[in-house]
Order: structure tokens, then sequence, then C-alpha cells
């Protein structure tokens, strides 16, 4: 393999995030540091520079698959910044080792903020979901583990339904599960007691970027009176925005909302198909992350603790 070739395991890792066959803002960042740790291991760079160079370019390569996770970046960024040694074998430990690390840190991050998110949700109660998210999962997994007996009104989630996948573990979870149209959500917000969402990225002023549709359920959800809170670890905050940046939302196929052939046949139409969007701090109630809950407005100072380096980009070339 010359110095900047990709092992195959990162050009397939990278087709799977675009394809969303891995999705998920935590799922993909494990798959992306994974896809690191094997380009390490298989690169046979001849000198620490190629070795760099081609660990650099790997990144950059799965750094283009999806732009609204920052978990990727976060993933890529915390790996890269591990990268140390003078000889091609020390580099390649190096990496491997903070592969290791990170994956392992996600996962305790998981399960803490699972313990958090459980704690405010009573015997009981029933919770409203909105795509599929792992960390949102984890609250309700550790509630049921507590003993607490919890139902779910699950969002199928248009246009991609992954509000199917929540249902089904959930129910694998033994919690009973009424699934909805999303434009449902108004009117079952009347059964529910709290609503338990993901992220994407979480911005500097407390906005919460997730799947379509987050928005406006949090709207409703304010309007009802029903409690909304959102599950992140803290590599899904954005150091980018604490300078201002805003976050990219990206816009998806559009036959993902409509079959080529139904389209034809309505005629000339515009179609559009934002994945994300962006729900103000003032319609989130709490962010629980692994470091306990926050109010939106207050997430800012986590940020800066955690990611008060900045948002360097280890993976371009210099
Ligand atoms: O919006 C989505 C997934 O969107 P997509 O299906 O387009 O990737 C999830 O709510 C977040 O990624 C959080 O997931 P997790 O808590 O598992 O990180």
């Amino acid at each position: 393999m010359t110095d900047h070739r990709l092992a195959p395991d990162v050009e397939e890792t990278t087709a799977a995030i675009a394809s969303m066959e891995i999705r998920g803002a935590a799922t993909i960042a494990a798959g992306a540091a994974e896809a690191l740790a094997t380009q390490a291991r298989e690169a046979d760079a001849d000198s620490p520079e190629a070795f760099r160079a081609s660990m650099r370019a790997a990144a950059r390569r799965l750094r283009e698959t999806r732009p609204t996770a920052v978990s990727l970046p976060n993933a890529l960024r915390y790996v890269l910044r591990r990268m140390e040694g003078r000889s091609v074998e020390a580099l390649r430990e190096s990496v491997t080792d903070a592969v290791a690390e990170f994956v392992a840190q996600l996962d305790r991050a998981q399960e803490d903020l699972g313990q958090v998110g459980a704690n405010r949700l009573a015997d009981g109660d029933t919770v409203m979901t909105h795509c599929h998210s792992t960390d949102a999962l984890a609250c309700i997994e550790a509630a049921v583990d507590q003993g607490k007996e919890i139902e779910a009104i699950v969002k199928e989630t248009r246009p991609r339904n992954q509000g199917h996948i929540t249902a089904e573990q959930l129910r694998e979870a033994g919690v009973p599960v009424t699934l909805v149209v999303d434009s449902a959500a108004r009117r079952y917000l009347n059964e529910a007691d709290h609503v338990l969402v993901g992220a994407d990225s979480i911005a500097a002023d407390g906005g919460v970027i997730n799947k379509i549709g987050t928005s406006g359920l949090a709207v409703n959800a304010r309007e009802r009176g029903v409690p909304i809170m959102t599950a992140a670890q803290t590599i899904k905050l954005h150091p980018e925005t604490l300078t201002g940046h805003t976050v990219e939302i990206e816009m998806r196929a559009e036959d993902e909302v409509i079959a080529p052939e139904s389209r034809e046949q309505i005629g000339e139409i515009a179609v559009e198909n934002p994945a994300f969007d962006v729900t103000p701090p003032r319609y989130m109630d709490a962010i629980v992350t692994e470091h306990g809950q926050f109010p939106p407005e207050s997430i800012v100072t986590l940020m800066r603790e955690l990611f008060g380096e900045g948002a360097a980009e280890p993976w371009a070339e210099p």
C-alpha cells in the first residue's frame, strides 16, 4: 500500500456512512474511529511522515460523508490529536490505543447519561420519541433496568422511518410501543409525560440539531406542557459554534420523499429533503449528558471546558 492508499475498511465505512447503513451520530463516530484503527494497522508506510499523511487522508475521506453530526469530526480529532511517536510502529500503536480509548469512552458516556436521563423518568411514564437515538434509548433502558414501567409513543420519522428501529429496540427492552405517523404527534402528546430525542450536534447557544421534525415536536410539546429533553453525550457538542459558525444541515436525495414514478405523474414540482433541523434552546427543557443535565443555555460552559482548544482540522494537509 502506498502512503495515501486507503485501507478497504476505510472505503467501506465511508460508503456505509454515506448510504446510512451506519447512521446515528454515536454509531457514525464509533465507525469512523474504528476505520482509522484499521487504516493504522494496514498502512505500510515506510516513514513516520508517510504514515501521518495516510492517516490524514483516511480522516479526510471519512469526514466528507455526512455534514451534520459533529461526532464524526470530533471522533477524527480525538484520534489524530493522540497520534504520536517517532517511528511508524509507535505511531500505529498510538492510533490504535486512541481508538480503543475513544470507543470505550463512548460506551461509558452513553451508560452514564442513561442513568442521568432515567432519573428524569418516573414509574408509569409514557415517553414520546423521534427518530432513532442510541443516547435516548439508553435513558429509557436504564429506567427499565431501575424497575420502572415505561411506555413509548414512537414517531415513525419520515422519510426514512428510523422510528421503526426505535420501536423494535424498545419492544426488545420490554417497553410497550405505540407507533404513530409524524403528523399524529400533537394529538398523542396528550398521552405523553416526556418527549425524549437525541442530537447530531449541539450549538454553543444550546440549539439542538437533530432529525428533521424535532423542532416542530418541541414547539408542540411546549404548547402542551410536556417536558422535552435531549440525550446527547458530549461528543455531540459542536466546537466551531463557539466562534459563531453555524451547523450545516444535510440535504438528502429527493427520491427519499417521493418515488420517481409518482413524481413524474405529478409533473413539474420542487422537492426538498433536509435531514435535520435546529430546535432553539427556549423550547428544550434539558440536555442530558454523561456529565449531568444542563439547561440548554448553560451548555456553552461545558463546551468551553471540553472543547476550549477549538476546532482544529488535524486531517488537513500541512
Ligand atoms: O437524528 C438522528 C439520526 O439521524 P440519521 O438517521 O439521519 O443518522 C439521531 O437522533 C441522532 O443522530 C442521535 O443518535 P445517537 O444518540 O445514536 O447518537
